[in-house]
């Protein structure tokens, strides 16, 4: 906890330490206000008691007034502090905790429940925390000035009262302490329930999902799902809440009764002659005073607490270790460019430990130069293979190599950028169409001739130019047009999307490896046959691997691999694999035969 605290202060203190410094002083003249007041107003009791002249009644007025002055003014400063160091910490914060999370370089992180959990919680609160961690600390401290100044007056008149006092503290210390234990703990276990929530409430308000929820009539099942969720935070809170306020009124009961009897013992000795009239305002503002202080300590321990736990999610993926680390001691090597070949040897991989093994073995050699195809059932492993070249998750057995070398001993981003690729769950990106064509290269994300080019390459230039603003056009209606008369955003069709995406790889055409993984998927036909005549012509001479289930648009391939089973089943051109008659010749024959039904029908019956 200690550490964990200084790493917050230390946070704080980088984010703004001049701002700091003010609230630390802002702290330490607002502990001292309340004591002051209650000395000042002692010494006004007890001189216009005694009948001093008016000019030394005045003067105690004056004093008064200049603090209460400043009592009500430091705290409108104080808030005013913290809320511009919780803005400033909270900047800090995030900017540390986006570069942390840019720099995973795998994918297994976010697709593992509980770390999402924690990523989640991070994100929502975490970069928060050492902004309420100070600011507690200086509340605590601020409460802690004021308790010593109390503490002096109270030992002077009643040295038992201060030890009743500070012994009754003790039992809200701890509840409070283990409140808050239990509330980051809630937190945590609330964070799936949290993210159900925000996915059906997603379901039910984003457009993406709209055709289908509408269609099946699926938003009272959505929105049913989410008020369970909901049902269930609510639940976790409610019991905390519940919980808190027994022990609250239990707390209170307890304190009532010490200021109480420290009351009756004042009142008593004041009868008796030996406390005068302004030592009593004193014992009843310390005694009030120091006990709502304590308490006022102990919430902002609390508060501390809670907020250290949830730092420690956020310190946990902000320092998480490197994800795909090189074999244990090797130096890391920069990647050559690609003059052999690529290979898969005897890889083994799974999602994950209790998940069932998807590649068992796969050998399976990317020629530089050629073209290599990678065809199979739904599920057999294509994509996952790709994933792999691009090193997204390291296999649990075997070796992918890089001309001989083992694809681990490259930093991650340096192999990247030797490759370029369409993924089959590519993105849209709700910008510009030269932004989303550009991004492949962010280098020359400006370079409108090269995104040019690449758009011409993927057969998208003349619907982007036909664009109310070319490839200006912002492709989304998600946001509003900034100017009056800007004609707003388009929204493009599947086929044009995925055309986007090919010329988006197509800005890196010139990489060592281009993968593309059923980049005509959602073209129509005379699109996906240009769009394969134009990739034939730019496949020539460079290294590439195609993923795609119409086999008449992988027949050229240099090289054909079939996946089955977790492993390379069949492998050659499509002449050898036709020939030697096995399951990549048998769906061949399926799909051709299906368009040979369709053009030649029978005409019997
Ligand atoms: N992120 C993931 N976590 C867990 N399992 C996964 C993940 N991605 C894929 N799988 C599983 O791995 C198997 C192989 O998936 P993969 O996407 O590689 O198949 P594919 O051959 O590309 O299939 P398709 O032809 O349908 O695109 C599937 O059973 C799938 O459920």
């Amino acid at each position: 906890m200690i550490e964990l605290l200084r790493a917050a202060f230390g946070m704080a203190w980088r984010a703004s330490r001049w701002l700091l410094v003010i609230r630390a002083a802002i702290a330490l003249a607002g502990g001292l206000v309340p004591v002051v007041l209650a000395w000042l107003t002692k010494l006004l009791l007890d001189r216009l008691v005694a009948g001093v002249p008016a000019s030394e009644v005045l003067t105690v007025v004056l004093g008064l007034a200049a603090t209460g002055l400043a009592a009500a003014l430091l705290p409108a400063l104080g808030d005013f502090a913290d809320a511009e160091l919780i803005r400033r910490t909270q900047l800090a914060g995030r900017v540390e905790l986006y570069r942390a999370i840019g720099g995973f370089g795998g994918l297994g992180r976010f697709e593992d429940p509980d770390f999402q959990d924690r990523l989640q919680l991070a994100v929502a609160d975490g970069p928060a925390t050492p902004a309420q961690v100070t600011a507690n600390g200086l509340a605590i401290a601020q409460s802690t000035v004021t308790i010593a100044g109390f503490a002096v007056a109270l030992a002077s008149m009643a040295p038992w009262m201060t030890v009743v006092v500070a012994l009754a503290a003790i039992p809200t210390i701890r509840a409070e302490l283990t409140l808050a234990r239990a509330r980051a703990a809630m937190m945590l276990r609330l964070g799936h329930a949290n993210r159900r929530e925000l996915f059906y409430a997603d379901l039910i308000s984003s457009v993406t999902a709209a055709k289908e929820v509408r269609l099946y009539g699926l938003g009272n099942l959505f929105a049913a799902r989410m008020t369970t969720e909901l049902r269930r935070i609510n639940r976790g809170m409610r019991d905390l809440d519940v919980r808190e306020l027994r022990m609250q009124a239990l707390l209170t009961g307890l304190g009532a009764v010490v200021a109480g009897g420290g009351l009756v013992w004042a009142a008593l000795s004041a009868r008796a002659g030996r406390l005068g009239v302004g030592d009593i305002v004193v014992f009843a503002a310390a005694t009030g005073g120091v006990q709502n202080l304590l308490s006022s300590i102990i919430g902002h321990f609390g508060r501390t607490h809670q907020a250290l736990l949830i730092f420690r999610h956020f310190r946990r993926v902000v320092l998480a270790p490197p994800d795909l680390v090189p074999p244990a001691g090797l130096p890391v090597l920069p990647v050559p460019p690609l003059r052999d070949a690529i290979e898969l040897r005897d890889v083994w991989f799974r999602y994950g430990p209790s998940l069932p093994w998807i590649l068992k073995g796969v050998n399976l050699t990317i020629r530089a130069g050629q073209a290599t195809a990678l065809v199979g059932l739904n599920g057999a492993g294509k994509s996952t293979i790709v994933k792999l070249l691009c090193r997204f998750y390291d296999p649990a057995r075997g070796t992918v190599l890089w001309d001989g070398v083992d694809v681990r001993r490259f930093a991650v981003h340096d192999l990247r950028r030797r490759l370029g690729a369409v993924f089959q769950d590519f993105m849209s990106y709700d910008l510009s169409a030269a932004e989303n064509v550009g991004l492949g290269d962010v280098a020359r994300l400006d370079d409108r001739t090269a995104i040019r080019a690449a758009a011409e390459r993927a057969g998208a230039h003349t619907a982007v130019e036909n664009l109310p603003s070319g490839y200006d056009t912002l492709l989304t209606r998600f946001f509003a047009p900034d100017e009056p008369d800007d004609a707003g955003g388009v929204q493009l069709s599947g086929g044009q999307w995925q055309r986007l995406a090919l010329a988006r790889a197509f800005m890196r055409a010139d990489r060592d490896l281009l993968i593309l993984d059923e980049p005509s998927a959602g073209l129509d036909a005379a699109a996906e046959h240009e769009v394969h005549t134009r990739l034939r012509t730019l496949r020539h001479g460079s290294t590439s691997v195609l993923i795609s289930h119409r086999l008449s648009t992988v027949r050229d391939a240099d090289t054909i691999a079939v996946l089955s089973e977790g492993v390379v089943s069949e492998l050659g051109d499509h002449t050898a694999l036709l020939a030697a008659g096995g399951a990549y010749a048998g769906l061949f024959t399926l799909q051709a035969a299906g368009y040979a039904d369709e053009l030649h029908p029978s005409t019997g019956g």
